[in-house]
């Protein structure tokens, strides 16, 4: 092992054996920690000097749980010998039914397998801030040291449930009073005080429990029974296409019926089972993807340090300007609000006002945090207050000239070292900075609607974008809890430009005679949490509008252009802003397809004609997916051969927290790379035939495809090597 990592054994002359898990950062249990834990536990046990162990981890972490780094392997390998037996073999064997008791000492985290680890002690002490959870559900698994069994046990069904079915962490002070943790204690306490218990247990001076074998909190298996059908049923619908949910309810069943013991082996044998699920590929793969954003090369690896960012400036009150202010002053960010007049700033105000009180409501925030947060932001009319803000983000409509009025503006009204950061979805960077001369300034900060609640920020560089801005902006990002995704500049960027023919794919078909809500239902089913007409009439038609013409002369050649929208609102219809969409839209009821909508939609077909022969095409449900999703691959293939993407994995979270394409099937380019470029390629060139060229395949789709290669294979031979443009 190396120098950091290990597992060591210390034997005080209280006669009690200190064994502490290594392994930075987050000490994972590796296959070598696991090896030695295993040994130094025998070793503890057959020394006659020891007569109660400690267990803890080095550097304030308990353990942030098996090693995921195992399961990629597995994913990779197929080969499931590379998992250890740690559930019978150390946590029943050794830890809990070994003749020596042990108690566990908590500090910071303890999830996972590392919290089923504690578990298998007979008392666990804890420092108040350590996180307690068994998150193993959001890898498309279920706990396997032992989880299923021993937390309901510990805690009550229900709570278990809540924690494992939901991968709730909680803090100790919450453990305690669940009767997961048995003392809360300082950091400069936890080691003497987990001592002493041990050694209390062994001199039989506190009961040496095996929560294992404890029925109490569980009660009778009628009320169980009755706990189970209801988290099936609430699983069912929150999780609908995912194994490890139903799973996990199955094994706590089978151990409140048939015992401990028995359960856990009925876990093991449905963990080893759902490693290799699909779902569990999709899901660890979006894990270690969505660290990787953190590193961009140029950026992240060239000994820059962030700077302080302490007073942001946001301009334009609207849907994504209060959404980002709300973000912003939720981390503690000064912001300076302008708008054009007092109407607009007091709309702006009041919509971050109606955000926080959401947050109130849902009970995530005290009405004094809410007044305290708000006194970080000041809403102004000009720019005296811009003198010293650290970064403004530009948030107004659409409209390439006020953009450009407002950079050379701002580059006036702010100090030289202010970032000028622009929140356009679609704009070429360069067209927005181009009345200014300072290039190596700009960024593009495009927050996902609504901005307080979307996970995902892209962040876009020109080629003179400095690389200390980039790291300033993730830095920000980072601290309102947003994935920063670092793109090149593009038409749409990463985000809307791969997401482009999703729309336009969806309309194609519409015209080429599939029903609308035929549509929409196929793509919830596989997981999208909503169609795309729907999603249209949630976002509104204005931005679609307004962009339309700019996507037509980017992308001329594979853009299927059609009156739909525009007969949507000569009919009256804006979606859900006036209630009327294709979907109607009333207060308290779930949207109604609103069959008035075929009138529009006829006529949109009429003048479209695109139908062969003028008459609808027959399509199957799978066909569907595959005409709405394979031509947004498409176009993934070529933000991946101009380098507007970091790594292929990028288009991956930035589809799951952009789009909401669905996390356990892996993100877009995983999930087209577990169906084959060769597959997708064929399809795409028979519609293309059929229909035209909106579905012709790309150079380096075709590329892959003939040579057999994933997507995700971002550079080829030297030879055939994509241009990088970053
Ligand atoms: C049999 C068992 O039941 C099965 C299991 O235990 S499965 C594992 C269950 N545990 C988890 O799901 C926890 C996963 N980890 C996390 O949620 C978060 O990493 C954390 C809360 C521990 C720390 O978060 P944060 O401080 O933001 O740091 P974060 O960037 O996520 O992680 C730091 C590094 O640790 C790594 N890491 C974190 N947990 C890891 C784990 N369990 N295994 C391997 N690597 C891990 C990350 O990949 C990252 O590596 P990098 O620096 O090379 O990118």
């Amino acid at each position: 092992m190396g120098s950091k990592v290990w597992v060591s054994l210390d034997v005080g002359s209280d006669g009690v054996a200190l064994i502490t898990i290594s392994n930075p950062p987050v000490n994972a249990l590796a296959p070598a920690i696991v090896a030695a834990l295993k040994e130094k536990y025998t070793e503890a046990m057959n020394r006659s000097d020891v007569k109660a162990i400690v267990l803890t981890g080095a550097s304030g972490k308990f353990s942030g749980g098996f090693d995921i780094n195992v399961f990629a392997e597995v994913h990779k390998t197929g080969n499931i010998s590379l998992l250890p037996d740690v559930s019978v073999e150390l946590v029943v064997n050794v830890i809990e039914d070994g003749p020596k008791p042990s108690v566990a000492a908590i500090q910071g985290l303890a999830l996972g397998g590392g919290l089923e680890l504690t578990l298998g002690c007979h008392a666990r002490i804890s420092t108040s801030e350590a996180q307690l959870g068994l998150p193993e559900l959001t890898l498309g698994i279920i706990p396997g040291f032992g989880g299923t069994q021993r937390l309901p046990r510990l805690v009550g069904l229900p709570k278990a449930i809540d924690m494992m079915l939901l991968s709730k962490t909680i803090r100790a002070k919450e453990g305690k009073e669940y009767g997961l943790i048995d003392a809360i204690v300082s950091p400069e306490e936890l080691i003497r005080v987990s001592r002493l218990w041990a050694l209390e247990i062994a001199d039989r001076r506190k009961p040496w429990i095996r929560s294992l074998h404890r029925t109490d909190k569980i009660g009778s298996l009628a009320e169980a029974r009755e706990i189970l059908k209801a988290a099936r049923q609430q699983a069912k619908k929150t999780a609908p296409n995912m194994p490890q949910h139903q799973g996990c309810l199955d094994v706590i069943e089978e151990g409140i019926i048939f015992g401990g013991y028995a359960g856990v082996l009925k876990e093991t044998k449905l963990f080893n089972e759902l490693v290799l699920s699909s779902t569990s590929r999709g899901l660890v793969h979006v894990f270690f993807s969505q660290r990787a954003t953190s590193k961009v090369p140029n950026v992240t690896d060239v000994g820059l340090k962030p700077r302080r960012i302490k007073k942001v400036a946001v301009i334009g009150g609207g849907l994504m300007g209060s959404g980002i202010t709300t973000a912003l002053i939720l981390s503690g960010t000064h912001v300076i609000l302008k708008e054009i007049n007092t109407t607009f700033l007091q709309k702006g105000l009041k919509s971050v006002a109606a955000n926080l009180e959401g947050l109130v409501k849902k009970g995530s925030m005290t009405p004094d945090k809410m007044s305290k947060t708000l006194l970080l932001l000041k809403g102004v009319l000009d720019y005296t207050d811009f003198k010293d803000v650290d970064m403004v983000i530009e948030a107004v409509i659409e409209k390439v000239p006020l953009k450009q009025s407002i950079f050379s503006e701002i580059e006036k009204a702010c100090p030289p070292h202010c970032i000028l950061a622009t929140n356009t979805s679609t704009i070429d960077l360069n067209i927005v900075g181009q009345k200014t001369s300072s290039q190596d300034r700009i960024v593009g900060a495009h927050f996902f609607s609504p901005a307080h609640v979307m996970p995902l920020l892209e962040i876009v560089r020109t080629e003179k974008t400095s690389q200390q801005v980039i790291l300033d902006l993730m830095t920000v990002g980072k601290a309102i809890k947003k994935v920063p995704v670092v793109v090149g500049n593009c038409t749409g960027f990463a985000v809307n430009r791969t997401f482009f023919p999703y729309t336009q794919g969806s309309q194609l078909l519409l015209h080429l005679g599939v029903d609308v809500f035929r549509i929409d239902a196929v793509i919830r089913n596989f997981g999208m949490p909503m169609g795309p007409f729907q999603l249209a009439d949630v976002a509104g038609y204005g931005v679609a509008l307004a962009v339309k013409s700019i996507y037509a002369d980017a992308f001329k050649g594979r853009v299927f252009l059609s009156d739909l929208m525009d007969l949507m609102v000569e009919n009256g219809r804006q979606g859900k802003a006036n209630g009327k969409g294709y979907y109607l839209y009333e207060k308290g009821s779930k949207p109604k397809p609103d069959p008035s909508v075929q009138t529009v939609i006829q006529e949109s077909r009429r003048r479209a004609n695109v139908m062969p022969n003028g008459k609808p095409i027959s399509v199957t449900d799978q066909e569907i997916l595959e005409m709405v999703f394979f031509p947004t691959i498409n176009e993934a293939c070529r933000v991946m051969d101009e380098g507007v993407v970091v790594r292929a994995s990028d288009i991956d979270i930035a589809s799951v927290l952009g789009m909401g394409f669905p996390k356990y099937r892996g993100g877009l380019v995983f999930w087209a790379d577990s169906i084959g470029s060769g597959y997708i390629y064929s399809k795409l060139n028979e519609w293309a035939e059929k229909y035209g060229g909106f579905y012709k395949p790309s150079r380096y789709l075709e590329e892959r495809a003939k040579k057999n290669l994933p997507l995700s294979m971002t550079s080829l031979a030297p030879s055939q090597a994509s241009r990088a443009r970053l």
